[in-house]
């Protein structure tokens, strides 16, 4: 599903992110890792939102020699997100689905899941945060992705919003979808029976 060949990512600060070789099978990946280990690095390298050397294939689909088509088959949740705070939650969505290609139906059908429809039309800065990461977590399911990043996505959101997100992976999943997955918080590791869990240490990928 996803190859990772000869990657590496420094940063001004001293930290490089390498990994000579990476290949994950279909499914659901756990990133595990200390604060400051690499995984955001990581997932915004495979997002396309960092620049770095190296190659990464997606479905046979390089981000290198074909960008366009790669991005539309990734989507990403940041662990802490940030937009334009005079938007609304509707304003990005209109933005997303038109990029990502997703349908009025599938657009209903997501805000129902994750609770947003009291609050969708409000600008992002009446949002608790909680509310934020939700609305961020929504636009990661917009379209028909191959492959959803999701950067610790149980932080923030309450116990009923996390039983609602399990739901909502577990039902992706079993439409084909892959996941990356980071998460210090993970409310129940088996409900995930996970393809792989890879382990970065200090920018360096050990495999277990
Ligand atoms: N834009 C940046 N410029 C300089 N250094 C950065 C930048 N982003 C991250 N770093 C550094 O890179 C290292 C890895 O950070 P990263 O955010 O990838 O870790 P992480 O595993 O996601 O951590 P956490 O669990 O705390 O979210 C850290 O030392 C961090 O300070």
């Amino acid at each position: 599903m996803l190859k990772i060949y000869q990657f590496s990512k420094s940063y001004s600060s001293g930290f490089t992110l390498e990994i000579q070789s990476l290949e994950l099978k279909q499914g659901t990946h756990l990133i595990k890792g200390e604060n400051g280990s690499g995984k955001s690095t990581l997932f915004k390298a495979i997002a396309g939102i960092h620049a770095f050397e190296g190659e990464i294939i997606l479905e046979g689909v390089s981000l290198q020699q074909q960008p366009v088509k790669f991005r539309k088959l990734v989507n990403y949740a940041e662990a802490e997100p940030q937009f334009p705070d005079f938007l609304s939650l509707d304003d990005l969505i209109l933005f997303v689905s038109k990029a990502k290609e997703a349908s009025s139906s599938q657009i209903a059908h997501l805000k129902e899941a994750f609770g947003v429809n009291n609050y969708a039309a409000n600008s992002i800065s009446s949002y608790s945060s909680g509310m934020l990461k939700k609305a961020s977590l929504l636009l990661a399911f917009l379209g028909t992705p191959k492959l959803i990043i999701l950067d610790e996505p149980f932080t923030t959101i309450d116990a009923e919003a996390q039983q609602n997100l399990l739901g909502i992976i577990k039902n992706k999943k079993a439409k084909g979808i892959n996941f990356l997955i980071s998460s210090h918080h993970l409310p129940d590791m088996q409900e995930f029976e996970f393809t792989s869990i890879q382990q970065l240490i200090n920018g360096k990928l050990i495999n277990r």
